[in-house]
């Protein structure tokens, strides 16, 4: 039995389960979106270059991607510092940082920032999408990744002590690459050899989420020890939606926070609104799938931190904790998905 089984693994080492608390399972608090910059509509060219102040924070809102500066999430350390202070006083407890390889991973940083403020951090091993892999990456075997995966969480990650708690999110996009694939079959090695928990960052396809579970199936991997991120943004009929949820992966509705009307990176997607979500969650709570259910804010640009007129952190335990009450979800079912699914999924085995 390794060291790791029955625990889990944050930046600043081992700990009990019990320990976690609420937690959310998808955030940033530091890292860099610059690899998906989305040039701003036509005719809003010089708005996208106005300055990075509160005045046009409103544009950022539909517009998020469309500002190289609102992509630097790593220049705000002293107000996700802030913002982690805050979470931990509206009562969280663990946050899941799910910055991979290809997006600017920064370990120190995530080690100080939970020293300063208490709440746990888990470090994300892998790699990001296709468009941030090197050369060398797409180069190397599934047998390459794997091993570095692995180390990233048995040994150290990014040439510091720190080690990884969670694979992921790894990065596919639709249709998924070839190099995207070695990445998934690596991470089902790893997590066959560590026991441990994955997370996925699907492409924006409803028939994404189901391709990428056949692959890691079809590597060996463990889906009931798997989260599929962003379902908001990715599958919206409930029928398609059960069939999915029958596959038995964790389902993550992760854009908590999010109103943008025209989603740059898929037209098609009418992104919902939380009111929806909570719905969605409810509905999926009321057909057996409370055990699966996480939640998170995804939070991977500037303008959704408080300091700039965001959500911040703290979004779900102010405010769609008890709009989730009142549309019905129970007590325990809220701190299911808020406490026991998050420690259980992070649980290595
Ligand atoms: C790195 C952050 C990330 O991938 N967020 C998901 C954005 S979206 O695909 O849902 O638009």
């Amino acid at each position: 039995m390794s060291e790791l089984s029955g625990k889990v693994q944050t930046v600043l080492g081992l700990v009990d389960p019990d320990q976690l608390g609420r937690t959310m399972t998808h955030e940033h608090l530091t890292m860099t979106f610059a690899c998906c910059y989305f040039p701003p509509p036509q005719g809003d060219e010089a708005v996208a270059e106005n300055p990075f102040q509160m005045q046009h924070m409103h544009w950022l809102r539909q517009n998020p991607y469309s500002c190289h500066e609102n992509l630097l999430l790593q220049q705000e350390v002293p107000a996700v510092r802030d913002e982690l202070l805050a979470y931990r006083k509206a009562g969280g407890g663990t946050i899941v940082e799910n910055t991979t390889t290809g997006i600017d991973r920064d370990l120190p940083t995530l080690k100080q920032l939970s020293k300063d403020t208490g709440v746990h951090v888990i470090a994300g091993a892998g790699y990001y999408v296709d468009c941030t892999h090197t050369e060398a990456t797409k180069r190397m075997s599934v047998e390459k990744l794997t091993d570095i995966i692995v180390s990233e969480v048995l040994h150290r990650a990014d040439g510091t002590d720190i080690r990884c708690g969670v694979i992921g999110e790894i990065g596919t996009g639709w249709p998924i690459t070839e190099s995207e694939r070695k990445v998934l079959r690596a991470t089902a090695h790893a997590q066959t050899q560590l026991g441990c928990p994955v997370i996925i960052h699907p492409g924006r396809n409803p028939a994404a989420p189901a391709e990428v579970l056949r692959i890691l199936q079809e590597a060996g991997g463990d889906i009931s020890k798997t989260v599929m991120s962003h379902l908001d943004r990715t599958i919206f009929d409930d029928g398609e939606l059960l069939e999915f949820a029958k596959l038995g992966s964790y389902l993550e509705y992760d854009l908590f926070g999010t109103e943008m009307l025209d989603y740059p990176y898929n037209l098609e997607v009418d992104m919902p609104s939380d009111s929806q979500r909570v719905k969605t969650l409810a509905f999926l709570v009321k057909e057996g799938y409370g055990d699966k259910v996480l939640v998170a804010h995804d939070i991977h640009t500037k303008n959704r931190l408080t300091k700039y007129g965001g959500h911040g952190y703290s979004h779900i335990l102010k405010n769609i904790v008890p709009k989730m009450l009142m549309r019905g979800i129970s007590q325990h079912q809220v701190d299911k998905i808020l406490i026991d699914n998050p420690k259980h999924w992070l649980t290595f085995k």
